[in-house]
């Protein structure tokens, strides 16, 4: 499991742009538009912040997993593609494979 599972969520969450807002809970965010977005942002933010402070690490990585699911609909309803953020983190770090592969891809 890697970087892959971003990518083949972030074409699904693309494909969502396309279907009707009771078909789907993303292309009803989508529907609702950036605050609801960033709602659920705060939200699953706020309940990591408490899983992390309960000390509860399946909850953490339960919360995460929502946290960061929210912030790649954020990215997608804005046109950006999760490799746009691995590039940054790769360059921060110096990892350079991944800053080829999203400057090839983008
Ligand atoms: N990975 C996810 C995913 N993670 C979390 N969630 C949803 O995010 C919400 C988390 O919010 P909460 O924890 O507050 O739970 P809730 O009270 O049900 O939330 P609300 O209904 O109040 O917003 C839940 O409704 C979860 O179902 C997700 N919904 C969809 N996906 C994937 O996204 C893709 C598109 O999904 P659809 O749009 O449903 O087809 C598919 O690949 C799905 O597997």
């Amino acid at each position: 499991m890697n970087d892959n599972v971003l990518a083949q969520l972030a074409e699904v969450l693309e494909s969502r742009k396309q279907a009707e807002p009771d078909s789907s809970y993303v292309a009803k965010l989508y529907a609702k538009g950036l605050d609801a977005i960033l709602k659920k942002i705060g939200e699953e933010a706020t309940e990591t912040v408490m899983a992390a402070k309960d000390g509860e690490k399946d909850k953490i990585v339960y919360e995460i997993a929502d946290l960061w699911f929210h912030t790649l609909v954020l990215l997608a309803q804005q046109g950006l593609h999760p490799d746009a953020v691995l590039a940054e983190l790769a360059r921060r770090s110096g990892v350079s494979g991944l800053v080829e592969k999203a400057s090839r891809t983008h």
